[in-house]
């Protein structure tokens, strides 16, 4: 079984330029949320310092009034600290809620217009992690994982910088620890970096097997494979479990070492306070303010390096997210199919003819061969060109790639007026009502805009019948359509999504004989000013259109009008004598 190839991940870099970005975008917001920030370091500060007056007060007997003044400053510090501390929390979520939620929508944006290949390539299971879990780990470290980094890490330096107020020795013991912390972060981050992305990219591969299992629960029963399915998953499960694990570990062994330093560094502060207090060159009051700043550190640093765990993993998950917006900017042909940019529009130019080039395509190169060999065809402003062949002959992929569902391995497909729009074989119907369906193509539409497609393309009659009309619920767990019905909603769906390019895929294929015919009437409205491309099965669809392509074993192999190719008394002007025996 090959390895599945998945989406790629942002580099670094890029991740750093997101973010960057993002601040750059709101910087009143981000000013203000770095005041309250650090109105709540400052008071941080007060705290400790009115605890050692108040302690200097009482060794030297100075009398109940002395400690007054100072414990209203303790009291006062403490209430601004947590109003301060409880306005950066709101104000960092206005900050960066906004911008994790455009992200989400310009991911699902993209995982959307993602070729079909590229995401089969990876499975199912990697892009749903991604739009998942990924924004979920996102968010939470936006709300709390960020915040508590940034505040801990300014309540720091603002416990280093009081403790070098009091005496530059103080500051000096306290550093003492810092070796220590950093070389046990180096350690963690390190140790954990890699541990991290495999057991992200094993959550992938844990959810696309439990995917597969209940995509092929039908198959997987009547062959009997319960148990090696479950065997799968259960690997796939364990192997996920075992980086938890992993993690976890790591995690214990950070913080003893980091309960080390801490013990390494107050042992050295009070050293310091009795050498300078002997000496007279220190308070007492002085001595506990220094002590009870390093003491307040234990928080904060733990807080810092213990979200880095967040942190590192949200900063993991935001580099798979951009790896999808950046994937199909750079590779979906569905975003523009052209490979080239396009040029700027220009009214009734000839040049705006979808064209395919030399397009080759393989369901999976080096295994299966060519379903599409060396395709080239061109179809100009409103005209109609049919593709004909036997079953198997690759129309539906040729009609998958130029809507860019799949990415040609050579040659381009080439679309200078827009997007192309697709009415596959069997359209999806979505979950909602008949006019939310409607809406996908045209989300600001009125309700007599949907009634006039509906009528252009003769749905109405249908649809009015429905229990509610248009307000019908349809698609999973609501009223069922018919294929025909679900082609018909498709087409009155392209009027309003109004493309310059239409690729119809067998669309009137399935219709009874006179549903066929209302839907050859609609598809005749659709493509009309339109250049379309009709994967025609029923020839007398072809024989309307204005060019023919016959395909055989992926390639063209003849191409003429209706009346060119029956003359020409070829494999058209045979299939088309079998449809006459045999409509
Ligand atoms: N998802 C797929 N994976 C692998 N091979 C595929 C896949 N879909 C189609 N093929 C193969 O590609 C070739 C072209 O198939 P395609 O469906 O494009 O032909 P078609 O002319 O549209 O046939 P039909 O008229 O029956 O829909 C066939 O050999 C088919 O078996």
């Amino acid at each position: 079984m090959n390895a599945p190839r998945l989406l790629p991940v942002a580099p670094s870099r890029d991740v750093l330029r997101w973010a960057v970005a993002q601040a750059r975008r709101r910087p009143g917001l981000l000013a203000a949320t770095l005041a309250a920030m650090g109105s709540a370091a400052a008071a941080s500060l007060a705290a400790p310092l009115a605890t050692g007056e108040i302690v200097q007060a009482l060794a030297a007997h100075r009398g109940g009034s002395a400690v007054v003044w100072p414990a209203v400053r303790l009291g006062v510090a403490v209430v601004v600290g947590a109003g301060a501390v409880r306005a950066a929390g709101r104000l960092l979520a206005r900050l960066v809620l906004p911008a994790v939620a455009d992200l989400r929508e310009q991911v699902l944006e993209a995982a959307v217009a993602l070729p079909v290949d590229v995401v089969e390539a990876g499975g199912a299971g990697d892009l749903i992690a991604r739009v998942c879990d990924d924004v979920e780990q996102l968010t939470d470290a936006a709300q709390n994982a960020l915040g508590n980094f940034a505040q801990a890490a300014l309540t720091i330096a603002a416990a280093f910088v009081g403790l070098a107020a009091l005496d530059w020795r103080f500051l000096l013991a306290a550093c003492l620890a810092v070796p220590v912390q950093l070389w046990t972060l180096r350690w963690y981050l390190r140790a954990c970096r890699p541990v991290y992305a495999a057991g992200r990219t094993a959550d992938g591969r844990r959810t696309a097997a439990l995917l597969g299992v209940f995509a092929a629960m039908p198959t997987i029963r009547a062959l009997r494979l319960e148990s090696r399915r479950l065997e799968v998953a259960q690997e796939a499960s364990l192997d996920a479990a075992g980086y938890e694990f992993q993690a976890t570990r790591l995690a214990t062994r950070f913080y003893g070492r980091l309960n080390a330093a801490e013990f390494l560094g107050l042992g050295a502060i009070l050293a310091t306070a009795a050498v300078l207090i002997a000496d007279g060159q220190t308070s007492l009051g002085d001595a506990t303010s220094a002590a009870l700043f390093f003491v307040g550190l234990f928080d904060p640093i733990n807080v810092a390096l213990g979200v880095f765990d967040d942190l590192q993993q949200a900063s993991a998950g935001l580099g798979r997210l951009l790896g999808v917006v950046i994937s199909t900017a750079a590779d979906s042909p569905s975003a523009s199919p052209s490979a080239s940019p396009s040029p700027p529009r220009r009214a009734h130019d000839a040049d705006r003819s979808l064209r395919v080039e030399d397009v080759c395509f393989s369901y999976d190169p080096g295994t299966l061969p060519d379903a599409v060999v060396g395709v080239s065809l061109e179809v100009g402003p409103g005209r109609t060109v049919a593709v004909v062949g036997v079953s198997g002959s690759g129309k539906t992929t040729l009609a998958g790639i130029i809507a860019g569902f799949y990415r040609p391995s050579s040659g381009r497909v080439h679309a200078p007026a827009g997007r192309v729009a697709l009415v596959a074989q069997q359209p999806h119907v979505f979950a909602g009502t008949l006019a939310d369906n409607l809406r996908l193509a045209a989300p600001d539409a009125s309700d007599e805009a949907l009634r006039a497609a509906l009528d252009r393309t003769g749905a109405s009659a249908w649809v009015d019948a429905l229990p509610q009309g248009s307000a019908t619920p349809v698609g999973a767990g609501g009223h069922p359509l018919t294929v025909g019905q679900a082609q018909h909603l498709a087409l009155t769906r392209v009027l309003l999504l109004d493309p310059a390019y239409l690729v119809l895929d067998e669309a009137t294929a399935e219709g009874g004989s006179d549903a066929a015919r209302v839907l050859d009437r609609a598809a005749t409205t659709v493509t009309r000013g339109r250049a379309a491309l009709v994967i025609a099965h029923r020839l007398s669809q072809a024989a309307e259109a204005d060019h023919i392509h016959v395909m055989r074993a992926g390639q063209v192999v003849e191409s003429g009008t209706h009346r060119e190719l029956v003359a020409e008394d070829g494999e058209y002007a045979r299939l088309w004598h079998v449809w006459n025996a045999f409509p």
